[in-house]
Order: C-alpha cells, then sequence, then structure tokens
C-alpha cells in the first residue's frame, strides 16, 4: 500500500519501550465483532468503514512507524479508539476542537470520526508523528482535521478553539497552561484521564486558580456502550 513508507533518517524517533523483535512480528488486523461492533456502529454510524480504515493503519503503519507498541494491538478498538471516540458526546454541536498531543490521532482523530460536524486541530510536535497523522487525515480523506507541527504553548497564539482536548500529555496541573491558552473567550478543556482524575484536580489547585478556572468535574462517558467506559476531567474556561 503507498501509506507502508519507511521510517527515515529524517523522521526517526526512539521506539520507547518497543522491543525489536515485537515490531518485526507481522500484525492482525484486530476483528470487529459482539458488543464491541455495536458500540462502533452506535458511535460511528455510516464512517464505521472509515474508522476501521484508521485501525488498519493503526495496526500497520502506527506499529512500523512506531508510534504505538504491537501489544496494543488486541485492544486497539476498546482501550484506545471507542473508549476516546465515545467522549464525542460531550462535543457542542459545530465545535472547532483542538487535540494537543495527539500522537496516534488519540483522540483527536477517533472524535473526528465520531463527529463529522465539528472540525479538529491536531497538535503534535513530533516531526514522525505528524507525518504519520497527515497520511491519515489524508487517505481518510478527513477535510475538517488539520494537523500542526509544534507544542501547543508555540502555536495558542494565533488559535482561538471551543475545546481542547487531550489523553495522556501530563498531568493536569502541567496541562492546563499547555491547554487554556488555545482558548481565548469560552470554552472546556477535556482530558482523558484514569483512576487519578480527582487526584490530579486537588493537585492542580493552585495553576486552576491562577487561570481563575472554576474547580472541574470528573465525569465517567460510555457506561452504556463499553465495558470500560472513559473517565474524563471537564474544565470550564472562560477568559473573557
Ligand atoms: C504519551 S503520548 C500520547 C499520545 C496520544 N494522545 C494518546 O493518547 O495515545 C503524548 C504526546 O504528547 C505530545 N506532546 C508532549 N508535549 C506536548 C506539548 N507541549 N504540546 C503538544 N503536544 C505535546 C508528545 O509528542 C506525544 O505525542
Amino acid at each position: 500500500m503507498w501509506w507502508s513508507r519507511p521510517v527515515t533518517e529524517a523522521n526517526a524517533e526512539p521506539r520507547e519501550g518497543i522491543p525489536s523483535e515485537d515490531s518485526a512480528r507481522p500484525v492482525e488486523i484486530p476483528a470487529l465483532t459482539g458488543e464491541t461492533r455495536k458500540a462502533a456502529e452506535t458511535i460511528f454510524g455510516d464512517r464505521l468503514p472509515l474508522a476501521e480504515r484508521f485501525v488498519e493503519h493503526l495496526a500497520t503503519t502506527g506499529i512500523e512507524w512506531g508510534l504505538l507498541g504491537p501489544r496494543e494491538v488486541p485492544r486497539l478498538w476498546e482501550r484506545h479508539v471507542l473508549n476516546c471516540a465515545v467522549v464525542g458526546d460531550l462535543l457542542p454541536e459545530g465545535a472547532l476542537v483542538a487535540d494537543v498531543g495527539s500522537g496516534a490521532g488519540l483522540p483527536g482523530l477517533a472524535l473526528a470520526l465520531a463527529r463529522p460536524d465539528c472540525t479538529f486541530i491536531l497538535i503534535e510536535p513530533l516531526e514522525r508523528r505528524v507525518a504519520w497523522l497527515d497520511m491519515v487525515v489524508e487517505d481518510l480523506e478527513l477535510d475538517k482535521v488539520d494537523v500542526i507541527r509544534g507544542r501547543s504553548e508555540q502555536v495558542s497564539e494565533n488559535l482561538d478553539v471551543d475545546v481542547v482536548t487531550a489523553r495522556a500529555v501530563s498531568a493536569l496541573k502541567t496541562l492546563i497552561p499547555l491547554t487554556v491558552p488555545l482558548v481565548k473567550g469560552e470554552g472546556e478543556l477535556i482530558a482523558i484521564k484514569g483512576r487519578s482524575a480527582a487526584e490530579e484536580i486537588t493537585a492542580a489547585a493552585k495553576v486552576l486558580k491562577k487561570f481563575r478556572m472554576t474547580t472541574p468535574t470528573v465525569e465517567i462517558v460510555g457506561e452504556d456502550l463499553l465495558e470500560e467506559p472513559t473517565t474524563v476531567v471537564r474544565a470550564p474556561i472562560r477568559r473573557r
């Protein structure tokens, strides 16, 4: 396939924690069956074939380019794509959304597939990840998704979005200064978190005060669809 281009010197990044013998193994595309298929049909509707193509990219070029470890492949649907896509329920109609630290398009591309009414800006500093995101966006013909290479704090001046999303980028207290400046008026930070969500809110007290933010809430999303629903921290932003 045209998009199976190899890693070059120019886009090489360290493959942290990925044993090379694992990377060399042939990868099976995870099948979409049973309850997981039903959830995917509900979330993506007629865009399910595009979501399947996204998962195929993750399981092939995503591994080849070192964006994720081969051990993630069997759980790509449940733990990654669906877990992120259910957060789409929280986005306002037609919102402009910035996904900070998109990596392999999580949650940004999963959300773009679930919410075609919204527009997405994927912000990612690492060259190889940006090249992969550009390739997947082009292949899936996602004309409402832009990829920007840079650190969030470097590109925030020129952006004004309604919602900022992030998963696995940093703890809330450091995530807030990276993300809040992307909103110039009113908006929301939606951070996908794990069990540490409440502790992270407590630890972020000073930063929340500095940015004049009210205490964020912790919400569980996708309980009706997923065996392991998604925990998010929702932090309203009001900058005017
Ligand atoms: C652990 S990865 C998570 C990737 C993806 N969000 C996920 O959940 O699979 C963290 C990502 O955040 C990016 N990142 C780190 N600091 C950033 C910053 N200041 N602005 C934007 N992206 C950043 C990294 O390059 C990396 O791709």
